[in-house]
C-alpha cells in the first residue's frame, strides 16, 4: 500500500515544540508520537531531523517532515530552502512539507523556482505544499506538488481571517491532488467534517500536543465565566 493510501481518511498528529515552547525536546516529541499512536493516529508531522530520528525510534508510522528556520529577510519559515529539503531527504521521511506561499524565500527565489529545482533533484519524493490562499494552492498544484494543505491560512499577513472550513471547501472544489486539512482543526467535530467534505486526511497539532495552548482554552472559558458572574452581581 502506498503512503497516500495508508493515510486515506486518517488522523495525523503534529508533534512539534519550538525552542521557546515548554516541551521543546526530541525525547518528549517522541513520547508525544507514541501517545498519538496509542490514541489511534496513523501518521506524524514533525519538525527537525533530531525530532524525526527520535520519533522513528518510538513509532513506525508515516512521517511528514519539515524543518522550521527563521530568516530576517523572509516570512517563509517552513522548509524554506533546498538545504532543509536535502536534510529531510537524506534522513528519509515519507512526505516533505514546505511553505508554498507567494512570499519571496530567503534565497530570493519564489515558490516556482524553488520547487522546479527540487522536483528535478528529488523525483522519487512526495511533497506537500503548505499554502495560505486558494491561488497559492492552484499554483502549487500546477507546479507539480503531490498534496496541498491550508496549513498557513491566517499566518500570512494577506490571508488574515481565513476560516479553515471555507478555504478547505474551496481547495476541494478546485484541486485534483489530495488535500490534507491542517491548521486549526482543533476539535473531533472539525476533523470529522473535514473528512466528510472530502479531505484526504487531517493533521491536528496544538489541540493534542501543545498543553500550554490546551490550558489557555480552559483559562479563557474561566475568564468568560468570571466576567459574566461579575456582570450578574448587584452592586449595592
Ligand atoms: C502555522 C504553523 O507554523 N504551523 C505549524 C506547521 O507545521 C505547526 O506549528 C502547527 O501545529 C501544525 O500546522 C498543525 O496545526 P494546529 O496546531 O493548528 O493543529
Amino acid at each position: 500500500m502506498d503512503i497516500l493510501e495508508k493515510l486515506s481518511k486518517k488522523l495525523i498528529v503534529s508533534c512539534q515544540a519550538l525552542e521557546d515552547e515548554p516541551l521543546h525536546s526530541s525525547f518528549i516529541m517522541s513520547k508525544m508520537a507514541l501517545a498519538a499512536k496509542q490514541g489511534g493516529a496513523s501518521g506524524i508531522r514533525a519538525n527537525t531531523v533530531q525530532d524525526i530520528q527520535a520519533i522513528k525510534q518510538e513509532v513506525d508510522l508515516p512521517i511528514i517532515g519539515i524543518i522550521k528556520k527563521d530568516f530576517d529577510n523572509s516570512g517563509v519559515y517552513i522548509t524554506p530552502t533546498i538545504e532543509e529539503v536535502d536534510a529531510l531527504y537524506r534522513e528519509g521521511v515519507d512526505i516533505i512539507a514546505f511553505d508554498a506561499t507567494k512570499q519571496m524565500r530567503p534565497d530570493g527565489k519564489d515558490f516556482q523556482a524553488f520547487f522546479s529545482d527540487i522536483k528535478e533533484n528529488y523525483s522519487d519524493q512526495l511533497f506537500m505544499a503548505d499554502i495560505s490562499t486558494l491561488d497559492e494552492a492552484i499554483n502549487a498544484e500546477k507546479a507539480g506538488v503531490d498534496i496541498v494543505a491550508p496549513t498557513l491560512a491566517g499566518y500570512t499577513d494577506y490571508s488574515e481571517g481565513a476560516v479553515p472550513m471555507n478555504l478547505l471547501s474551496d481547495l476541494l472544489d478546485h484541486l485534483s491532488v489530495p488535500v490534507i486539512a491542517e491548521g486549526n482543526f482543533d476539535s473531533p467535530e472539525k476533523v470529522k467534517n473535514a473528512l466528510q467534505m472530502g479531505a484526504h486526511a487531517v493533521v491536528v497539532g496544538s489541540a493534542i500536543t501543545r498543553p500550554q495552548v490546551i490550558t489557555e482554552k480552559f483559562s479563557q472559558a474561566l475568564r468568560e465565566f468570571d466576567d459574566k458572574s461579575k456582570k450578574g452581581k448587584v452592586i449595592k
